[in-house]
């Protein structure tokens, strides 16, 4: 075909395939809109229909309930005076602030409730009488994606205006839509998908930059002609493109990685009898080069996504070198315990990286703990190899979150662990009616038949506390004894308690 014609043709079936590929996105967007939607109306049925007290201790446990069950939602409460009153995340009353949209259904939305969280970002509130519901404010743009630049939103069909958006979208790009469901179309900066959806009043929009077009173009041009003809464009179209460039999640990850934005956070582990700060939990932290600090919960799914969970690992595994090697290699009896993705767990590279912190602080592999969530053993064979490894090098390993993820046990037994991690959803209902409630007393037996030491995470209160000490616990961590904290942070008070400690001993030991 003469050059012209193939350039049309490729021009031609770059857009089918860029159409396809934001209309996938759309759609993603849409479906965990459409999920955040159908879970709120769930929670808030089986809450009207338990007639129940609001913020009764019965009305608590169901609330605790349908958040343990509901994959999108932070948390289910009731609302008194323009603030959630109680809610299953516990804590203080949250104000909403002043409502930004009320729905023709009834529904008032409150795009920016501060959780209570430190660093914890927004979080948004679907509110319809006295009941409300929090979710993450980016959660339905929070999809991946893969293509440079592109722009997710939800926009609200009454309001017509833009609701969540990660990227600019056009509120015009509705008018493309007429009364129809969906629509995809080109205008002179993006290939752009709108999808209406039937089950609320909310309209998903996706938007890949049309230099994304042009890359493709040449792409398959360069397939259907002669690679000189085309050169120039190629290398014309590559500098467009860059130049064009806006951040996905996962190119956003790629940056911090390279610009260093990442810090650790450790969280204090208690032995139970005695209340002696015997380690800390090392939490990644991301803080954007706009100031605003990003959860684990929110990226790490997509690093783990996007392959990049590994090179976060070892940012981490830095981190905590410099942070904590100096103290760990005169503390051999303190631990610091750190997660460990199901992708580190099945490359081999992981043990000699430990080796190599520990090594280059100093410090011994007493010093270390690792964390494999149930999802890391997934692949058992390859789980049993690395444990084996780790176990071979003298570092202890955890099983976390016991409980949430992998539904068979009989696994539990075939691996060599030292410590099993009681899940924060159990302690939650210790001292509660849940039926959920009773699982931690056959967690405790079954983790003692297997001589596997035990850490409760996620004790928020003195009775949580004393349950546990009494069963025989070993090793806590939780709000009550200490949020996550800046390495300082947590050595000032650890060199206080040792001191305060010292002052109780001599006072003993001075007699009456
Ligand atoms: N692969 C990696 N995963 C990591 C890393 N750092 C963290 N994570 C995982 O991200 C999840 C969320 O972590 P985070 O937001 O830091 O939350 C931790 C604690 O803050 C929270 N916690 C602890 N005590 C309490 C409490 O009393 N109440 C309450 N509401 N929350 C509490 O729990 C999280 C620790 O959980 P766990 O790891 O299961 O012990 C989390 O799954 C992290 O594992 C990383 O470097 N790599």
């Amino acid at each position: 075909a003469p050059p012209w014609l193939a350039l049309r043709e490729a021009r031609h079936q770059a857009y089918e395939a860029e159409s396809d590929q934001v209309q996938r996105y759309a759609l993603d967007v849409l479906r965990r809109m459409d999920g955040t939607t159908q879970q709120v109306n769930k929670a808030f049925r089986a809450l009207e229909q338990s007639r129940l007290a609001p913020c009764s201790p019965a009305s608590l446990d169901l609330m605790r309930q349908i958040d343990l069950g509901s994959s999108y939602l932070q948390a289910v409460g009731y609302v008194r005076d323009d603030a959630i009153v109680c809610s299953s995340m516990g804590g203080a009353p949250l104000a909403l602030g002043k409502g930004a949209f009320e729905s023709s259904t009834g529904f008032i939305f409150y795009p920016n409730v501060p959780g209570n969280l430190p660093g914890q970002p927004p979080l948004m509130a679907a509110r319809r009488g006295q009941l409300a519901a929090l979710v993450h404010r980016d959660l339905p743009i929070d999809a991946w994606t893969d293509t440079p630049g592109v722009s997710l939103g939800v926009l609200h069909g009454e309001e017509r205006r833009v609701w969540i958006a990660r990227g600019p979208i056009d509120p015009a790009w509705l008018a493309h839509l007429g009364q129809g469901d969906t629509v995809t179309f080109a205008d002179p900066g993006h290939v752009v998908s709108v999808l209406r959806s039937r089950q609320s009043q909310f309209i998903a929009v996706a938007a890949a930059p049309i230099a994304e077009l042009d890359r493709r173009s040449a792409d398959i041009a360069r397939r259907m002609v002669p690679a000189g003809a085309i050169g120039g464009l190629i290398v014309a179209l590559a500098i467009l493109l860059l130049a064009r460039r806006q951040l996905s999640m996962e190119g956003a990850l790629r940056n911090a990685l390279r610009r260093d934005e990442f810090f650790v956070c450790y969280q204090p582990i208690v032995r139970l009898q005695t209340g002696e700060w015997v380690g800390a939990e090392a939490l990644v932290r991301w803080r954007r080069a706009d100031g605003t600090l990003v959860g684990p919960d929110l990226f790490i799914p997509v690093a783990e996504q996007s392959k990049l969970v590994t090179r976060i690992t070892e940012r981490v595994l830095r981190l905590v070198a410099r942070d904590a090697g100096h103290f760990l290699s005169t503390h051999p009896a303190f631990h610091v315990a750190l997660n460990l993705a199901a992708e580190d767990i099945h490359s081999t590279d992981i043990v000699g990286h430990l080796r190599t912190m520990l090594a280059r602080c100093g410090a011994l592999p007493s010093n270390l703990i690792v964390e494999i969530t149930e999802r890391g053993f997934l692949d058992l064979e390859s789980a049993r190899d690395t444990i084996g490894a780790l176990r071979g090098n003298a570092i202890e390993v955890a099983i976390d979150d016991f409980g949430t993820g992998y539904p068979s046990l009989s696994y539990l037994e075939s691996l060599d662990l030292d410590f099993l991690k009681i899940d924060r959803s159990f302690i939650e209902a210790i001292g509660t009616d849940a039926p959920i409630s009773l699982v931690v007393g056959h967690i405790i037996a079954m983790a003692r038949s297997m001589g596997l030491r035990m850490i409760a995470e996620g004790i928020e209160s003195e009775a949580q506390a004393d349950f546990l000490r009494e069963r025989g616990v070993e090793y806590a961590q939780g709000f009550l004894f200490g949020r996550p904290m800046p390495f300082a942070e947590l050595m000032q008070r650890f060199k206080e308690r040792e001191h305060a400690a010292l002052v109780r001993m001599a006072g003993a030991g001075a007699g009456p």
